[in-house]
């Protein structure tokens, strides 16, 4: 059996016992039932992928794979091709905005190049499992084979083995790939169907006459290319991208190993819609971070029955959600494991009442 198949027929669902003995628990903590609100949400998320409670997530990091999309020779983004190359050599020298938001949040980032469209630095401080310098155009064909698709869902998995082993707990999703936002909503638009203008906004940053080209360009390749909606694997290799593939493996392997695993922005969550799509047990393994400014992220999100913690107006990309939501699982894990009971309290909480 393929190692894809493997992992898809090897996830479980998380702990219905786990949620409800973490509910009860944090029921019984000094505040009115339901009160400290998404953070209860995150507590009972985290005991019902573990299994157990009380739970402590020490060891965090964030995985960017790095990719070049063949759809910028389109001209979709008005960001630079070579900005993909260069951003990700600034992730190994630690000063990208994914460096400083994990340093602030106690987590590491690693790097890996999936498919960048250049030699990348071999000092050991890029992961390197380029499948191809970048994807194909997929104006003209499509963007990957399906074997190339399978090997970037397996890599993914990989490196959630290779991340388990290393004792890692709770995993963050990033990418960096110019015109990434552009393969992120073809599939969107492929899978869910919604018109470009639903599902993708300016990326990176463009001119509105720019963004009206980008629009009509990604009907033209949807058209062209035809994607089976009923096969993901089908759209992602037709029109998604290395970085997308790999975060979907991302997904599917966190659900095997039983690990949280945080979605950022679009290109991120185009990453768990694949995976849930192959597997829907994938989704009890995942929490939101922010709201992207991008259209297709509340669709997405909508299928996937999960709502974003906050809202920053961040478009960044490469990740940066995640750290962030590391610091609101500290928090919500430090609440379970240190407020006080209405018996240590001396409050009588049974006069309380639930308005939840
Ligand atoms: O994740 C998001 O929601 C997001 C929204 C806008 C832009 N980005 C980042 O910007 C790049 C893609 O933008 P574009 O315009 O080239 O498609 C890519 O490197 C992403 O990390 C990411
Ligand atoms: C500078 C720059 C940094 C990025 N990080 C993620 N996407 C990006 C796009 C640009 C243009």
């Amino acid at each position: 059996m393929s190692l894809l198949n493997e992992i898809l027929s090897g996830i479980n669902p998380v702990s219905p016992e786990a949620v409800l003995q973490t509910q009860k628990h944090l029921d019984n903590l000094i505040k009115p039932l339901g009160s400290l609100g998404k953070l209860e949400e995150i507590a009972v998320r985290i005991s019902a992928i573990t299994g157990k409670r009380p739970n402590s997530l020490e060891k965090k990091c964030v995985l960017v794979f790095a990719a070049d999309n063949g759809i910028c020779a389109e001209g979709v983004s008005a960001a630079p091709a070579a900005i993909t190359a260069l951003q990700t050599i600034n992730m190994t020298k630690r000063i990208a905005g994914i460096n400083v938001l994990s340093r602030q949040a106690g987590a590491d980032v690693y790097v890996v190049d999936i498919g960048v469209d250049a030699d990348l630095p071999q000092d050991g401080m890029i992961i390197d499992r380029k499948i191809r310098r970048g994807t194909r155009n997929m104006l003209l064909e499509p963007a990957m084979t399906r074997e190339e698709t399978i090997r970037a869902v397996e890599t993914g998995i990989e490196m959630v083995k290779d991340l388990v082993d290393q004792g890692y707990q709770v995993i963050g999703t990033g990418e960096m790939g110019i015109g990434n936002t552009s393969t992120s909503g073809a599939v969107i638009m492929s899978l869910i169907g919604l018109s470009a203008g639903e599902a993708v906004g300016k990326g990176a940053g463009m001119t509105e006459i720019d963004f009206e080209h980008k629009k009509a360009v990604l009907h033209a390749v949807l058209d062209k290319r035809q994607p089976d909606s009923g096969d993901p694997l089908d759209v992602l290799s037709k029109v998604g991208g290395y970085d997308i593939a790999g975060i979907a493996g991302v997904f599917l392997g966190c659900a095997y190993y039983r690990l949280p695993v945080v979605i950022d922005g679009l290109i991120s969550i185009t990453g768990a819609l694949i995976a849930s799509r192959l597997n829907p047990l994938s989704v009890q393994y995942m929490l939101p971070s922010h709201l992207s400014a991008e259209p297709g992220y509340r669709a997405v999100m909508a299928e996937l029955g999960i709502s974003p913690y906050f809202d920053l107006d961040m478009r960044l990309g490469e990740g940066t959600g995640c750290p962030l939501t590391f610091y609101l699982i500290d928090c919500a894990l430090a609440v379970g494991r240190e407020m006080g009971t209405f018996e240590q309290g001396e409050i009588d909480g049974s006069v309380l009442v639930d308005i939840r």
